[in-house]
């Protein structure tokens, strides 16, 4: 069932990042002429443009008359970005951040070609700037950072105007769109409009390792008012100053946006990001039949914490049948916890074959108050099936402290996912010593930072040298002495979301089915060789976040194809993908990423 570390040898052939291409690339039709092409991020080459095209574009006299080639502007970025660095050594962390941020945020504002060129050979540099963490605090001081729109902002008093503001966006073609409310940003709550920072991210990422072309990404934000006092009450904020929308009221909004969109663009995939949880359950059993949409904090992040998990097993040197014997505490209800849930009970359900009601028994949930049971009052319908008979294990009652869990129940895996800061503490992680395992993994994947459960040190410190560790936002790997190092896994759904969005879309997939997604995860699961593993590496490095992507997204497409839900995109028709051979979906997903490279510009009226 779980094709294991077998094929992940084979794979490792595969990873060499792609070096700067010789191949000629074709030519890109532009609809503009002079000064509006270099103020278009989308084609604009800064001085890279040849004198030809100077001439072709009514550009001449324009620019300074050197041409600068393409990898001397990378150097140039890079040399720049660097100085940066030195000469913002010592300053706290968050301003060092920001001033990175900004960098990197002006040339993407400017060129998109070298911004993504960039981003992807220093994608392990660059990730923790444009995703977590450093996207939670430029989420925080959005308004007061804003300069230039980037994506789509439907509002409430939007409504009724949808269909027609979709057809605002310049772009003709729209492959993937990331959605939020701004409901739940990380793990900083209520951000309104300034969490259009998080689509914005994922969207990056969606270049930089699935090669979506950026001219077919969306970013948008559904600003329905907030409920943060604070925003509310600050001059700057740029959103709806008013109180959410709730019920009746918010869905429609949300039903008309992904009426809209998939009237201009069909064929689109919609990805739910950060919405608060019972809308994120909501939006996705309203729309997940109707339309190509999945939610990344549920489904993503299950796939990756699945993976995870399966890793966990293999390093305590047992067979992958033994996950079913594996006790695992969960630690946040929340729409990322439950997620985990109900994928890791599926799978233990589907390994035993004893069903699902058995394979909940080993796994305990735990929120803000404490642990779930079956006594709690007005338990949340979506927990409800993960309570436990109080008394199932001796002395521990409904509302036990996650310390009294630990203690008792002696976990296998200890895994947060509560947004909470510090809440794995010292008293736990020692409990976590008492663990059954030889290996414990503890997963601390709050993002970003400062909302992880502990950091990486306090793991290796409080619960031992031998434990298993990853963190939903990069730590840095932690010298144990004596040469030993204890290494630090980022357990990110960044390792899933790109593969499935692009699967998704080569497949032409009418839907996202639960089949595609356990491929998926699946798939992360294997790419890991048992050499890895025992050193503590659960997930690969994000250098080779490409490769990965590209694995995962065949993977996700062959799901589609077996489950006869494959339609084809562009000339691939369904005929086609199903006479594909693994190999051939390999090749197929490499050849349809983009990569970014200046293209001869040809001006088209
Ligand atoms: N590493 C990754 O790939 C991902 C990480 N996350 C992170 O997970 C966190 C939670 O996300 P959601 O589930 O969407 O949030 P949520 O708000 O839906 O759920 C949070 C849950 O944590 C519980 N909680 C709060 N305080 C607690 C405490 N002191 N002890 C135990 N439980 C407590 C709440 O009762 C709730 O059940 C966020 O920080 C988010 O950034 C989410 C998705 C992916
Ligand atoms: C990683 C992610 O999706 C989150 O923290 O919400
Ligand atoms: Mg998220």
């Amino acid at each position: 069932m779980w094709r294991a570390a077998r094929f992940a040898a084979s794979r490792l052939s595969n990873r060499s990042t792609r070096p700067f291409s010789t191949a000629i690339p074709g030519p890109c039709m532009v609809h503009k002429r002079g000064a509006d092409i270099l103020h278009d991020p989308w084609f604009n080459k800064d001085t890279g443009f040849p004198l030809t095209e100077r001439d072709r574009l009514g550009l001449r006299g324009l620019l300074p008359p050197r041409v600068i080639s393409f990898e001397q502007q990378y150097a140039r970025f890079m040399e720049s970005y660097r100085s940066l660095e030195k000469n913002t050594k010592g300053q706290p962390e968050g301003v060092v951040a920001l001033a990175k941020w900004r960098i990197l945020n002006r040339l993407h504002d400017r060129n998109e070609t070298l911004y993504y060129r960039a981003l992807i050979d220093n994608i392990q540099d660059f990730a923790p700037i444009i995703y977590t963490p450093t996207v939670g605090l430029v989420c925080q001081n959005y308004s007061g950072l804003f300069r230039r729109p980037r994506g789509m902002y439907f509002s409430a008093k939007d409504k009724g105007e949808m269909m027609s503001m979709i057809y605002n966006w310049p772009a003709h073609q729209v492959d993937m769109i990331v959605l939020t409310d701004g409901s739940r940003i990380l793990g900083l709550g209520d951000l309104g409009v300034q969490g259009i920072g998080i689509p914005i991210g994922k969207l990056d990422m969606y270049v930089a390792a699935a090669g979506i072309n950026p001219q077919r990404i969306l970013p948008v934000m559904l600003d329905v008012g907030t409920n943060n006092q604070k925003l509310l009450e600050d001059r700057l904020y740029l959103g709806l100053r008013q109180p959410r929308l709730e019920g009746e009221e918010y869905i429609s909004i949300v039903d008309e946006f992904m009426e809209a969109v998939h009237t201009r663009w069909p064929k689109a995939i919609v990805q739910f990001e950060d919405f608060q949880m019972k809308w994120a359950f909501e939006t996705l059993q309203r729309y997940r039949r109707r339309f190509c949409t999945f939610n990344d904090d549920i489904q993503g992040t299950a796939g990756v914490a699945l993976a995870g998990l399966l890793g966990a097993v293999r390093a305590q040197g047992r067979p992958l049948s033994d996950f079913a014997k594996q006790k695992i505490v969960v630690v946040g209800a929340g729409s990322a916890g439950l997620g985990v849930l109900n994928m890791a009970v599926q799978a233990v359900a589907r390994m035993s074959g004893n069903g699902e009601a058995a394979a909940k028994n080993n796994f305990f949930l735990i929120d803000k108050d404490g642990l779930v049971t079956k006594e709690r009052n007005k338990i949340d319908p979506m927990a409800a099936p993960f309570a436990k008979d109080p008394g199932a294990i001796d002395g521990l009652r409904e509302g036990a402290s996650l310390l009294e869990v630990v203690k008792k129940v002696k976990p296998h895996v200890l895994l947060g996912l509560s947004g909470v800061g510090g809440v794995f503490n010292h008293e736990v992680l020692k409990a976590m010593r008492e663990s059954d395992s030889a290996k414990p993994a503890i997963f601390a994947m709050s993002n970003p930072t400062m909302n992880a459960e502990c950091t990486a040190e306090d793991a290796f410190k409080h619960a031992g040298e031998n434990i298993v560790f990853g963190s939903g936002s990069p730590f840095d790997n932690v010298d144990l002495g004596n040469g030993k190092v204890g290494h630090v896994n980022q357990a990110n759904n960044m390792y899933l979301f790109p593969g499935i969005g692009l699967g998704a879309l080569l497949s032409g997939a009418r839907i996202i089915s639960d089949g595609m997604l356990q491929a998926a995860s699946e798939c992360l699961a294997s790419y890991i060789t048992d050499e890895d593993i025992q050193k503590g590496i659960l997930y690969p490095s994000i250098d080779c976040i490409r490769n990965i992507t590209v694995e995962v997204g065949a993977a996700v497409l062959q799901a589609a194809v077996a489950e006869e839900l494959a339609e084809g995109h562009c000339e691939v028709g369904p005929k086609e993908l199903m006479n594909m051979c693994k190999e051939e979906i390999v090749e197929y997903v490499t050849r349809s990423m983009w990569f970014p490279v200046y293209s001869p510009l040809v001006h088209e009226k």
